[in-house]
């Protein structure tokens, strides 16, 4: 493929996806998804913000050391301490780069930063001019890109340019550019700013009105050579432009956009499972390449066509994406061969050591369940390589009485941190808040439920039940997260509850060495 015809594709699900309310993950998940970005062939993987917290920093550095082969990014905004922090996290990356921004539209300008254009100007090339005195891959963002004035715009992309930027993103900040507007964008500044050869051009769209994929294939087409988007589309509010969403229609209408991307396209629908088992968060059932409606039909006239020639109904196939031909039925009479190639199958690279704990949790689901689907897999497997929280309380059983006129009552059994076991129970309006309560009765732990939501995770009545919940506590301004999987969802919940309560005690736990630490003298 010839340079010009070759978009670059830059993923942002570890940034601007992680950005999206519920999608945090945890430094073990972050690399495992890293991994996956890859193995599917991105060329830009955009790690975190590393300024944002001490977890962010450590998991982009993680990510910059093991990860070869695409550029590892690391986000700043235009001051020295974000620059500096973002460069000590990608630094041992084989191709680091350093992704800074800066908002130019005058909405931004005027109530956020409080800036002139001039000192915007100013800010901006001092920003890539440090972050290009530490690498030589610079990107640099005029935020909110699309709702700024093009003579502005094209005057602080011909300064970033001089100063040292390798790539100038375009980004559409809050979903507001419409495709022919967007285009004229990116051809403005292509025939404007007369630097802009030395420059990558990149779009970086969100899709609160529906249009960032349409407006990022708009900017192809205008000639920009670099995408940003994420795996399944998530991101801040509604999201970013779905990374699968713009590779598959580069491929399948080559024809038109006459450009691809170097992605593997049968890792797509791994990736995007991938993601939906770590964040919790599911796609739609008729999303466009990955939802399970993708390649499904129901009606009888596309069907009858479906058989006689399958291009009269499907413009990709879904072996092309990924879509599994599931041969091999994982039950109860299955060994870890079959297990680890559906694991990898599903995106996921196990140690022998987690892979021996799936297999006792996958032979304990297999004796309640007739099949063992992916789906289920993978749940068993997120429970393994995504908690890393030490787990300080453990459910040992619960019990539940419950009915039209009776109060609901729950026993829990836990053991505590310092191996004893106790017992209590709880009365509650509902048999899971009186599981809620007797945990709390049992821990200590006063917390308040900010989230709780169920799914199945895959058809039939013997399905495993997921809860997801979020406990909020007075002492600190973050929700904890649990999540658990079992074919019993009183189950599903009691244990949910206990690994947000695990996670609220850790973090209690590293304060409190903190502040131990912190003493004068300790440590001496
Ligand atoms: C469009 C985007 O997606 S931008 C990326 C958004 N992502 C995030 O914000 C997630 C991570 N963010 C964070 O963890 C925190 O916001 C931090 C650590 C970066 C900063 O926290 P705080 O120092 O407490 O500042 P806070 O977030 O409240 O306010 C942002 C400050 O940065 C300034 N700012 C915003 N953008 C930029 C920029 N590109 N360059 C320089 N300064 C900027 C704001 O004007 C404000 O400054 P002020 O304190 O002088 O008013
Ligand atoms: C940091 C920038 C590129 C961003 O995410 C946006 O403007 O949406
Ligand atoms: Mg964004």
């Amino acid at each position: 493929m010839a340079d010009d015809q070759r978009i670059r594709i830059f993923d942002t699900t570890l940034r601007d996806g992680e950005q999206s309310p519920g999608a945090s993950m945890t430094h073990a998940e972050k690399l495992e998804m890293a991994r996956a970005l890859a193995d599917l062939g991105v060329d830009v993987i955009e790690a975190g913000f590393p300024v944002a917290s001490i977890g962010d920093f450590e998991a982009v550095r993680a990510i910059a050391a093991e990860i070869t082969g695409p550029t590892i990014c690391g986000l700043a905004r235009c001051n020295d301490r974000d620059i500096d922090r973002a460069w000590e996290a990608v630094r041992y990356a084989q191709r680091p780069r350093i992704h800074v921004f800066l908002a130019t539209s005058a909405i931004h300008r005027e109530h956020k930063l409080r800036m002139t254009p001039e000192q915007i100007v100013e800010r901006a090339v001092a920003g890539v001019r440090r972050a290009a005195g530490y690498c030589p891959d610079v990107e640099f963002s005029p935020e909110d890109a699309a709702r700024t004035e093009l003579d502005f715009l094209c005057a602080v992309v011909e300064a970033a340019i001089d100063a040292g930027a390798t790539t100038v993103n375009i980004p559409d900040t809050v979903g507001y550019a419409t495709p022919s507007q967007f285009s004229k964008v990116i051809r403005t500044l292509r025939e404007r700013v007369p630097n802009i050869g030395k420059a990558v051009i990149s779009v970086h769209c969100h899709d609160d009105l529906g249009m960032a994929v349409a407006n990022s294939l708009a900017g192809v087409e205008a000639g920009a050579r670099q995408v940003e988007c994420t795996i399944n589309g998530i991101g801040e509010r509604a999201g970013n432009a779905a990374l699968e969403e713009i590779v598959m229609a580069l491929r399948t209408r080559r024809d038109y956009y006459g450009a691809d991307t170097g992605v593997k396209t049968e890792r797509l629908y791994p990736t995007s499972r991938l993601l939906t088992t770590v964040t919790g968060l599911s796609v739609q059932r008729n999303k466009a390449i990955v939802g399970r409606n993708a390649f499904a039909h129901e009606s009888g006239i596309h069907q009858d066509g479906m058989l006689k020639e399958r291009s009269t109904y499907e413009i990709m196939r879904p072996e092309e994406v990924g879509v599994p031909k599931t041969d091999l039925v994982l039950g109860k009479h299955s060994g870890r061969h079959a297990l680890k190639d559906r694991a990898i199958g599903l995106g996921f690279h196990l140690t022998d050591e987690q892979l021996n704990a799936v297999f006792d949790d996958f032979k304990a689901l297999a004796d309640k369940k007739k099949e063992v689907y992916d789906d289920d897999l993978a749940v068993l497997i997120e429970k393994q390589i995504g908690d890393d929280v030490p787990k300080a309380w453990e459910l040992i059983s619960v019990q539940t009485t419950t009915g039209s006129n009776m109060l609901p009552t729950a026993t829990v059994c836990i053991r505590r941190p310092d191996g004893e076991i106790v017992q209590d129970a709880a009365i509650g309006t509902g048999p899971v808040d009186a599981i809620f309560k007797a945990v709390e009765r049992v821990t200590g732990v006063r917390a308040s439920l900010h989230d709780f939501a169920i799914r199945s995770v895959t058809r039939g009545k013997d399905a495993q039940g997921e809860v997801t919940l979020e406990l909020a506590v007075e002492s600190d301004d973050i929700d904890f997260r649990g999540r658990a999987a079992s074919t019993d969802i009183i189950e599903a919940s009691a244990l949910a509850y206990i690994n947000a309560v695990n996670a609220i005690a850790s973090r209690r736990e590293r304060g409190r060495v903190r502040e131990v630490a912190g003493r004068p003298g300790a440590g001496a």
